[in-house]
């Protein structure tokens, strides 16, 4: 199945000269979660800014479900729906005309049924007939997300959706990828938060200062990049570490009260064998040993670092 989403050589560099996206080439499948990751200032905004056709691309090509973004305008952007990070200053329409306004913006017919069906899965049916202004910074955003989904697009973006979101609609917003994603919507969020990636992703690229320095099956990198850690807890803390235990790469850690060794669990040998028998000989006694695999956070941290 061709991608529903194809970015080629995407760039864009800004009026005062700025090169915020170095040529960029994306495919998304139908269907799957994308995550993308990046520092402040990585350039997410802009790239999906451009993808939903708000921002001009200084060149490249997008084609969404295979319509051109800037030659087939209409085609390409009926099929996109983006929450952004902020809404727009609308005041005084009340919820439901406004999501009405917005279905009917896509030349789309009435459809009271969908419109009732999106505000109850939103919790926002009780406040249908108040004036945005009277929402709450939480409803503001529901109502975000009602907006971008009433024309029943295929992809939909998220631009940082729980940036600054309460627990409870943090956890809402999942609820509401996942089901979209059971619909078979397909979902592309940038995002700060690397756990809501590890929660929610299928995928995941990571850009920083405008280059998409990685794309991976988020399952991939973890296997891939992730370090594992194994901490030994010492019966009695030392100072030092003896010297037969020197260039087993292990650290001292918690004020000599442990032992810190990473190593790479994908590999043939973990030395970990190795390191316990050198334990034993020097007389180490330990009373817990534990292992970790490195967060998606770790990875990332590295790999914003390395680049
Ligand atoms: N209209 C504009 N004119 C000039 N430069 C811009 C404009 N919009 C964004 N930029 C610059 O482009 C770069 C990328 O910005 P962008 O908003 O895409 O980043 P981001 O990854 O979404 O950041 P954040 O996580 O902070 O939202 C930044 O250096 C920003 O200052």
């Amino acid at each position: 199945m061709p991608p529903i989403l194809s970015i080629r050589n995407l760039e864009k560099t800004y009026d005062g000269g700025f090169q915020a996206l170095k040529p960029l080439s994306l495919d998304i499948h139908a269907g799957e979660v994308f995550a993308l990751l990046g520092p402040n200032g990585a350039g997410k905004t802009t790239l999906i800014s451009t993808v939903c056709g708000l921002v001009r691309p200084s060149g490249g090509q997008i084609l969404i479900g295979g319509h051109d973004n800037q030659t087939a305008y209409r085609q390409a952007r009926r099929l996109v729906g983006l929450v952004p990070q902020e809404m727009p200053t609308l005041q005084f329409e009340q919820v439901r005309d406004l999501i009405r306004l917005s279905r009917g913006l896509f030349g789309l017919p009435p459809d009271e049924t969908l419109i009732e069906r999106i505000l109850k899965d939103l919790s926002l049916w009780d406040k249908r007939d108040a004036a945005l202004k009277e929402l709450s910074g939480g409803m503001k955003r529901r109502v975000l997300v009602a907006k971008a989904l009433v024309h029943e697009p295929q992809i939909l973006f998220l631009d940082e959706p729980t940036a600054g979101v309460d627990v409870e609609l943090r956890r809402d917003m999942w609820r509401i990828v996942t089901d979209l994603k059971a619909r078979g919507v397909t979902i592309i969020l940038t995002t700060h938060y690397i756990e809501e990636a590890e929660e929610m992703a299928d995928r995941v690229g990571v850009i920083t200062r405008g280059e998409l320095i990685l794309v991976e099956e988020k399952a991939a990198l973890m296997r891939k990049l992730g370090r594992k850690e194994l901490k030994v807890e010492l019966a009695e803390p030392v100072s030092v570490l003896p010297d037969s235990l020197s260039g087993l790469g292990i650290e001292l850690a918690d004020e000599g009260r442990s032992l810190r060794y990473i190593y790479d669990a994908q590999g043939e040998r973990t030395g970990i064998t190795g390191i316990l028998n050198a334990l034993s000989d020097a007389g180490l006694r330990f009373h817990d040993l534990h292992t970790k695999q490195s967060s998606l956070e770790e990875i990332f941290v590295d790999l914003v670092k390395d680049s």
